[in-house]
Parts: structure tokens; sequence; C-alpha cells
């Protein structure tokens, strides 16, 4: 049984894709945090900007079978852009607690190219076409390559320079959003900074927020 809180189509906000028309999928729960605020100050990630419990989100829901779940996601490409591949990304909470292969390959012989978005703590099931891994605190990699290293800064547990030697394409860092103005301003200053004086790493905003597509 597959549990998801949302889906939708949209554009990838963040990283190399973004821009990228995609079908979001939403997985239920994370092994980094309850989702529940008042588990966050003591959860092993401080800083999610999501909410991932539960299937009540738009599109969300059980899904039985991976054939059920893929045609379901499938639905959700517009017949507008059957001239562009399909894309999906799976996204949570985490999506490698639930992702397996039976779905990934189901999606491929649907035409789907498959992207995820990791805390990178579980090990991937084979079949992945584009692997976003996102570090947080001290929580130790289990995945160290992909497509892309997105760290969320700053961290403290987390600097930039232990992951810079890992085997990743492209090297994001994306400024913290905290929920308000002013410490936003400063993330985005101090991250700003950090690419300029390290060239490896390159400035990742969320444009979805900015641009308020979802
Ligand atoms: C909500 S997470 C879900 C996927 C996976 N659990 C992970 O952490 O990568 C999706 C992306 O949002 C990023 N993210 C989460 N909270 C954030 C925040 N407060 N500011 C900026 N990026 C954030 C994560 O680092 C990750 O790249
Ligand atoms: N548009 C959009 N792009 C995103 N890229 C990563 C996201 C995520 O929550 O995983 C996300 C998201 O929530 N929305
Ligand atoms: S690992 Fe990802 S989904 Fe889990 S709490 Fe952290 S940012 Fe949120
Ligand atoms: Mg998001």
């Amino acid at each position: 049984m597959y549990h998801v809180k949302e889906a939708f189509y949209t554009l990838q906000g963040e990283g190399a894709q973004a821009g990228r028309a995609s079908v979001f999928c939403r997985f239920t729960g994370c092994n980094l945090w309850s989702g529940r605020e008042v588990d966050r100050a003591l959860a092993k990630c401080t800083f999610c900007d999501t909410d991932f419990i539960g299937t009540d989100g738009i599109n969300g829901g059980r899904f039985a079978s991976a054939a059920e779940l893929a045609a379901h996601l499938q639905a959700l490409w517009p017949t507008s852009a059957r001239n562009a591949t399909p894309y999906v990304v799976f996204t949570g909470g985490e999506p490698l607690l639930q992702l397996d292969k039976a779905l990934i390959d189901t999606l491929h012989d649907a035409g789907f190219e498959v992207a995820v978005e990791t805390n990178g703590t579980l090990l991937p099931p084979p079949g992945i076409d584009w692997l976003c891994v996102s570090p947080k605190g001290r929580n130790t990699l289990a995945i160290t390559q992909g497509d892309e290293l997105k760290l969320v800064y700053p961290q403290t547990d987390a600097p930039p320079e232990q992951f810079s030697e890992l085997a990743f394409t492209h090297f994001f860092l994306q400024p913290m959003d905290v929920g308000f103005l002013a410490q936003q301003t400063d993330n985005v200053a101090s991250t700003t900074a950090y690419c300029m004086a390290n060239p490896q790493w390159r400035l990742s905003l969320q444009t979805h927020k900015i641009a308020g597509f979802d």
C-alpha cells in the first residue's frame, strides 16, 4: 500500500531541473521528523517547510498497487503536454520509505522519467532517472552519488565543505526558509556570498514560492 499526501501538476521549483513541467507525488511520512510541530525541536531534521502527514491533500490517498498509483499520476500529466517527456518527482516526507522498483518500472512503461527528492539517509531502488540528495544535519548519508546535491544553507551541523568531494554532477545551496522575511533575506545573502566564494556551488532559489505556482 502506498500512502500519498498530495499529488499535483506544477513546475519543478528547485535545483538543476527548475522550470520543468512535473507531476509531483508527495508521499506521507518521514524518517527524520514525525511532522508534528510539538516534535520539531527535538527531531533529526528541524527546518522542514512541508506538511506530509496523512493522505488528505489534493489528489492524495491510499493506493493498493503500483499500477493504481502510476495510473493516478499519469492522469495528472496534461494531454496538451504529450509532445514532451512526462516527468514525475517523488518527494515527501521521505519518498525512499515507499518508492520501489515496481512503481518506477510501471512509470517507465508509461513513458515517464522518474525523479526523487531525498534526504539521502536510505538506499534508493534501481532505475531512478534524476536523484536529488539534500543532507540534513548530522544524519549519515547512505547515498553518496547522484545527479544533484542540494544542501539547505546554513546548517551548523552540515557545512558545504563536508559534501563537496562527493560524486554528484551538480552542487546547489538553497537558502533555508524559516518563514519570516528578515531571516530569509539574511539566508539568501549568506548563500549568495558562499556561492560567490566557492563557485563549485550554485544558488537554488525556491522559485515556486517566489512565483506562487504551488
Ligand atoms: C520537504 S523535502 C522532502 C524530500 C526529502 N525528505 C528531503 O528532505 O530532501 C523537499 C526539499 O525541500 C527542502 N527543504 C525542506 N525544508 C526547507 C526549508 N525550510 N528551506 C529550504 N528548503 C527546504 C529539502 O531540503 C528538500 O530538498
Ligand atoms: N514546485 C515545487 N518544486 C519543488 N521541488 C521540490 C519540492 C519538494 O517539496 O520536494 C517542491 C515543491 O514543493 N514544489
Ligand atoms: S527530511 Fe525532508 S521531509 Fe523529512 S523533515 Fe526533513 S525536509 Fe522534511
Ligand atoms: Mg516543497
